[in-house]
């Protein structure tokens, strides 16, 4: 087990990690989230003993890194797949790492057949593609059969089949005891790996729960549905029932309803009261991805400043005309929904982990941002205010050897 307690780590002015608590459990894959320069990097340099907190302490198995003995044989990491020796073959890296460790020249081999680099462990590994090297940083973590495991952005650079070894190899490392922390900007492929979160943001945490519970603490189901399309004013009476049964409606750019806070058969219900004829009524399950964001929105520290999405600005509103495609223009009944990439904060107040809650002040009834919804259209509940994807920036990964020279 790893434990962390109250760390921090500051360099100069800038706290990387403040004063984070957390425990990652063995027999299962832990995700270790957070936008770029969040802390994620230095807190596993921490765990390995490659940078020392400011304050707070982290400990493998109950003992500080340094003090573990024989640490090789205990913990395997994948920080940074480029720091190798380029001039020197897969095998004589791995063989030299062995070495050091007191481990069996056979079991070099064992790891190069385990990542599949068997066919090229006598080419030098400057030669490497990224994918490989990604392979021969696996190898080099598990060397020496170590319980627990940390791997940076283990799947960085590697092809599909490769993404689905990495997920595979995680699972079963669990699956057999060890502990498994894995750093990944991939949602979809944690969403599929990760059995817990460790989700972190400018240095703090934010969540510390199982990837269920985590999608549904920071999004909102939402059912879609679509009524027929010769009949605008039927579409009216239905949004007017939803709302009025409490739901909240919200019109999608194909011009179907978005509808919260309603049970899919309770929506059928009143679709049949209403004389509605519905022809989708399908449930929307929130990703990953899209938990993940609402959630850290409000700390990503690099944005394009050519981003659309920069600024918070919400997506431009389109008549009702043109998006409903039918061909039959009408007067717009409820706000749209937010589009693809872009993810509405939770409800006020739904959002424990929301750091500046509103100090008491009820939320208002629209948002700021948000244009007021046309007097004529049926009471609806507002849309919730926009918020911005997640940056296109790629930042540059510094060597995580930088804080041990
Ligand atoms: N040696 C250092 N000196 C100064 N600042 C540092 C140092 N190491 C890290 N930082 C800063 O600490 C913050 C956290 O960096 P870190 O690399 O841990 O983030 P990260 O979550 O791993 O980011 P990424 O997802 O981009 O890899 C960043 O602002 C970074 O610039």
């Amino acid at each position: 087990m790893i434990e962390a307690i109250g760390l921090t780590k500051r360099y100069g002015a800038k706290t990387a990690v403040h004063n984070l608590s957390f425990q990652v459990r063995p027999g299962t894959v832990t995700g270790f989230l957070g936008p770029n320069g969040s802390g994620k990097s230095t807190t596993m340099r921490m765990i390995l003993g490659l940078d020392q907190p400011t304050a707070g302490q982290v400990t493998v198995g109950g003992h500080p890194f340094r003090q573990l003995p024989n640490a090789p044989r205990q913990v395997g990491a994948l920080l940074d797949a480029k720091a190798v020796h380029g001039g020197r073959t897969a095998r004589t890296h791995l063989l030299s790492l062995a070495q050091l460790s007191g481990i069996p020249a056979a079991r070099v081999d064992e790891v190069l057949g385990v990542v599949g680099l068997q066919d090229v462990a006598r080419r030098r590994s400057k030669g490497f593609s990224l994918g490989m090297g990604q392979r021969l940083g696996i190898a080099a973590a598990l060397l020496g059969d170590p319980q627990v495991l940390l791997f940076d952005e283990p799947v960085n650079g590697l092809d599909p089949e490769g993404i689905l070894w990495v997920r595979n190899l995680m699972k079963r490392l669990a699956s057999e005891g060890r502990t498994v922390f894995v750093s990944s900007h991939l949602m979809s492929e944690m969403a599929v790996t990760a059995d817990h979160l460790i989700v972190i943001g400018r240095g703090q945490l934010l969540a510390d729960m199982s990837v269920t519970d985590f999608i549904s603490a920071n999004s909102a189901d939402f059912a879609r549905v679509r009524t027929a399309p010769i009949d605008p004013p039927r579409r009216e009476k239905l949004t007017a029932a939803l709302t009025e049964a409490g739901g909240q409606v919200l019109s999608e750019p194909d011009g179907a309803l978005r509808v919260t806070g309603l049970p899919l058969p309770r929506i059928s219900d009143l679709a049949h009261e209403a004389d509605v004829r519905v022809w989708e009524l399908s449930p929307h399950q929130a990703s990953l991805e899209e938990a993940y964001m609402r959630m850290t929105q409000s700390v990503v520290d690099y944005r394009s400043t050519s981003d659309a999405l920069e600024g918070f600005q919400p997506p431009q509103q389109q008549g009702w005309g043109q998006h409903q495609g039918y061909g039959t223009p009408a007067p717009p009944v409820v706000q749209e929904a937010p589009q693809q990439g872009w993810y509405a904060p939770p409800p006020p107040g739904q959002n424990p982990y929301a750091t500046t809650p509103p100090a008491g002040a009820p939320a208002p009834a629209v948002p700021a941002a948000a244009p007021a919804p046309a007097p004529a259209a049926p009471p609806v509940a507002p849309a919730a205010p926009m918020a911005p994807a997640a940056p296109a920036v790629q930042t540059t990964k510094r060597d995580s050897n930088e804080d041990a020279r």
